[in-house]
């Protein structure tokens, strides 16, 4: 298993480049599904989710390809192929859900693995379930699977308004796919509004798509009889451009995130300038200096739905509270078990106290190096951040979490000065 070796006290300097989002990437694959015709994304990042995802694709009948230096891929799901996402995948990958929607839509039908929880929470689809049955599918849980169908006679969904009991990120991306080919509108309501929704329903208006309000909490969507094929370009990380933000904030230095998109991520770069780092949207990116951790002071912040503070950054922003000046209270509302990161950070010195969902962090820390388990995806960036800041060497076990979702992260903090390297 690969581990991440990390010798702190260096400060980052230079350029890195973000790429394709992850959470955008996976549902826009999956939206290759609707159509017949080719579908060429460009930008989609390296990543084992990434991987998984193509696998799952293939194992449908799905004809894919990469081309090109540009995380270029091409998707062609022809008429005939076996509308299945089975657990061996599905396990490893909670997005697969996102087959579901698509795969109604177009074929009538799907058996899709129930995703189970994961690390940060116990995370059921009940609301991918509720809408989709809204829209006329009928679908039963059996031996681990969600068996989806139309009824005898039907062969399209049927538009339906539907409000979701809690703003869902996938279960918005599953339900818009689903009513691009539905019979008559469908509206959203409690739609998620996060930017790689907008960035999906902008890849499926030009599919054909007929889709108002992305971005907004009501999505309005006619639906059409059939989709053509496209070309789109994934939209920038996020999150892997925020992990960067942290991670130069807490080392110090001066950094310029290529591709970075500042408009995405207004929550995260209010808490760093109020923390003192200096961050600016710059030409086709963004550009943080830092006189690092120490001279900075920790920031409470509590978790919401775009456009608040993100889930996915709590870890990493922590790391940063860690060493800061000051006291902090960290509230994750998104997700009941999202801390599994603090023992850890403990383990090389932080001062954390967990008091059900907030997490009071007591900063001005000195973390020295020791061997510790990532978790979970960010919380694994979490302890590469605490690592660069660590005296001496830290070592990330477990780190096949940070290849599901960071492309080359290694690789691109050694290119900003970190003294990192990968440990087969
Ligand atoms: C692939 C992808 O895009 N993953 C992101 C997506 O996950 P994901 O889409 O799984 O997260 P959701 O937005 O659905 O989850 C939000 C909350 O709603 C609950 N819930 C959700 C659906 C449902 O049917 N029932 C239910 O109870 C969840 O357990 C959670 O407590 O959004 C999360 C919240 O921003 C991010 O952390 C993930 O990185
Ligand atoms: C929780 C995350 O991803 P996923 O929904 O794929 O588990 C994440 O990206 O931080």
């Amino acid at each position: 298993m690969d581990k991440l070796l990390v010798r702190g006290g260096r400060a980052l300097r230079g350029e890195v480049v973000i790429s394709g989002a992850k959470n955008a990437a996976l549902p826009e694959m999956c939206a290759a599904l609707l159509t017949d015709e080719p579908v060429h994304l460009i930008n989609v990042p390296r990543l084992h989710d990434v991987r998984t995802m193509r696998r799952l694709l293939d194992n449908m009948g799905v004809k894919t390809e990469t081309h090109g230096e540009r995380g270029g891929m091409s998707f062609v799901a022809p008429d005939a192929l076996s509308p299945e996402a089975p657990y061996e995948l599905v396990k490893t990958m909670r997005a697969s859900v996102l087959a579901l929607g698509p795969l109604l839509a177009r074929f009538g039908e799907a058996t899709i693995s129930l995703p189970g929880g994961c690390a940060i929470g116990s995370r059921p689809v009940d609301q991918h379930i509720k809408g989709l049955q809204a829209m006329g599918a009928h679908i039963v849980v059996e031996h681990g699977y969600m068996i989806a169908k139309l009824p005898a006679g039907q062969q399209r969904l049927r538009g339906a308004r539907i409000t979701t009991d809690m703003i869902t990120v996938t279960g918005t991306e599953n339900l818009l796919m689903a009513a691009t080919l539905a019979e008559g509108e469908t509206v959203l309501e409690n739609a998620a509004q996060e930017p790689e929704v907008t960035d999906l329903a902008e890849m499926l208006i030009a599919m054909g798509a007929r889709i108002e309000g992305h971005g907004t909490s009501r999505i309005r969507i006619q639906g059409v009889e059939r989709l053509h094929g496209c070309t789109h370009q994934v939209v920038a990380d996020r999150i892997e451009a925020g992990t960067f933000l942290c991670a130069v904030a807490a080392a110090g230095g001066e950094a310029f995130l290529r591709h970075a998109r500042a408009d995405h991520l207004d929550a995260v770069i209010d808490k760093l300038l109020e923390a003192g780092a200096r961050v600016a949207a710059e030409g086709d990116g963004i550009r943080i200096s830092s006189p690092g951790g120490a001279e900075l002071k920790a920031q409470s912040f509590r978790t919401t739905e775009y456009p608040g503070f993100p889930t996915d950054m709590q870890a990493q922003f922590m790391a940063l509270n860690v060493v800061a000046q000051g006291t902090a209270m960290v509230a994750e509302t998104i997700f009941e078990n999202r801390f599994m990161h603090v023992n850890e950070l403990a383990r090389l010195g932080a001062q954390i106290a967990i008091d059900g969902r907030v997490a009071t962090v007591t900063g001005g820390a000195r973390l020295s190096g020791a061997t510790v388990m990532a978790t979970d995806l960010r919380a694994s960036a979490s302890l590469v951040i605490a690592g660069l800041i660590a005296s001496g060497e830290t070592l990330v076990d477990r780190i096949y979490h940070l290849d599901r979702g960071y492309d080359a992260m290694e690789a691109k903090l050694r290119g900003l000065g970190a003294d990192i390297e990968r440990i087969q």
